[in-house]
């Protein structure tokens, strides 16, 4: 790697070594939403739980198409069916039980009605309008995988099968540190030179939806003293020690000697724009094992790049949870043109989805002080190290859209 910098991959190699998953918690399935399953969930009933009808109809014996059918009994959802009166039709609804004896449903619009009477339409197929029991699920099958994120349709799954209680994976602790003199808290006002802190709300939203709990947060002085101070609480009250600012080569740059100092540098600077000064190592912790810290840059577009590179497959170790391990890729067209030089670019860009395929508008300005050009991202497109892209060229995107 050019200057010594270090891959993407090697950077992943480092933090995701040794990664312990988190305990398992019991939580009730209403408080469990976006959290991950611990163990597979196993059926316990079968769903649909019995036949029924698709349409609001009639349901008979496929046998007694083409006829005249004396409607003998009338099934609506949630009262059960008795045997049907050979010969006989019943009147159903969408979802109502479907009467044994009979094997297939007329929707109404093709019946006609006199009195207690109703003609089938002739050539009815069995099974035609049924939804047979255990379709959806069966008693036994695997319902949902360990490592499942419980979203909408998993959560309505869990509530078919009347389960209130589920194993999850705890959520990771992070403890985000903002390092910098020049940086104030939203509220408060500012003094010539400083600016406020964008990089706490953005990463802490990052964060939750990669599944993880901020714990604390903390701004931490321009001084040796305070960021060893810092990272020494931090260490204590969460598995994850992230800062911001502080990783660079400047005098009032600690975060790199201090994690030297108290624990181990794994690696730092990567062959990536935005987001070269990364810093990775661990920390000790006072129950004798290490917290994982991530030291990203601080300029807001190194943190928000070096946040779904690095902080999301983090939380998908931590949380055994696949679907946050790597992004989902994506071909687009570029519309725009680039070229890069020693380092990997991560390009922040728009995705139009029409008939030609997908085409990625790249952000005018993708400067990583420039928090503009991630507002409205879809995805990033990953340009190689000395490659020159033109309009037209196929790049590669890491869709951000997903989990
Ligand atoms: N001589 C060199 N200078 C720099 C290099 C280099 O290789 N040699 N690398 C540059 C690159 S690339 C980056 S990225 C930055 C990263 O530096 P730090 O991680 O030490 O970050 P700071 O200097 O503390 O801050 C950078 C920038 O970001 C602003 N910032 C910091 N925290 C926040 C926050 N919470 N919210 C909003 N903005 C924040 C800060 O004010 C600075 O403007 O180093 C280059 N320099
Ligand atoms: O890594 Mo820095 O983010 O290129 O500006």
């Amino acid at each position: 790697m050019a200057d010594g910098l270090q891959s993407v991959e090697a950077a992943l190699a480092a933090l995701l070594d040794g990664v312990v998953t988190t305990a398992a918690e019991e939580l009730a399935v209403e408080s469990a939403a976006g959290r991950v399953l611990a163990e597979a969930v196993i059926a316990r009933l079968d769903v649909p739980g019995f036949d029924n009808s698709a349409m609001d109809g009639y349901a008979l014996n496929h046998r007694d198409a083409g006829q005249w059918l004396p409607v003998s009994q009338r099934i609506a959802a949630g009262t059960p069916a008795v045997p049907l009166a050979p010969g006989s039709c019943a009147r159903i609804f969408t979802g109502g039980e479907l009467p044994p004896g009979a094997d297939c449903v007329v929707m109404q619009e093709r019946v006609e009605v006199d009195g207690d009477r109703a003609r089938m339409p002739e050539g009815l197929p069995a099974g035609d309008n049924v939804r047979r029991r255990g379709r959806d699920v069966r008693t036994g099958a695997s319902l949902l995988p360990a490592g499942e994120r419980l979203e909408a349709a998993a959560l309505g799954h869990l509530a078919g099968q009347g389960i209130t209680e589920v194993m999850v994976r705890r959520r990771p602790r992070v403890a985000l540190l903002s390092t910098g003199d020049e940086i104030v808290d939203p509220g408060q006002p500012l003094a010539p030179g400083q600016l406020y802190n964008s990089n706490r709300p953005m990463l802490k939203r990052l964060l939750e939806r990669f599944g993880a709990e901020v714990a604390w947060v903390a701004s931490v002085p321009d001084s040796r003293e305070a960021t060893l101070d810092m990272l020494c609480q931090a260490a204590e009250r969460a598995e994850v020690v992230i800062t911001t600012g502080g990783v660079s080569v400047g005098e009032e740059d600690h975060v790199k000697a201090a994690l030297q100092t108290l624990g181990r540098l794994d690696l730092w600077r990567l062959a990536i724009r935005p987001g070269k000064p990364l810093a990775l190592g661990r920390l000790p912790r006072p129950d004798g094992r290490e917290a994982h810290f991530v030291g990203l840059p601080g300029n807001p577009v190194s943190g928000f790049v070096g946040a779904w590179l690095f902080l999301r497959p983090l939380m998908g170790a931590l949380l055994a949870c696949p679907a946050l391990d790597a992004l989902p890729r994506l071909a687009a067209r570029a519309d725009f043109t680039t070229t890069t030089g020693p380092r990997r670019h991560y390009m922040r860009v728009a995705l139009a989805f029409g008939e030609q395929g997908i085409v990625a508008s790249a952000f005018r300005d993708q400067n990583s002080a420039v928090l503009s050009s991630c507002v409205g991202a879809d995805a990033l497109a990953v340009v190689p190290a000395d490659t020159r892209i033109e309009p037209g060229d196929r790049v590669d995107c890491l869709w951000l859209g997903g989990e």
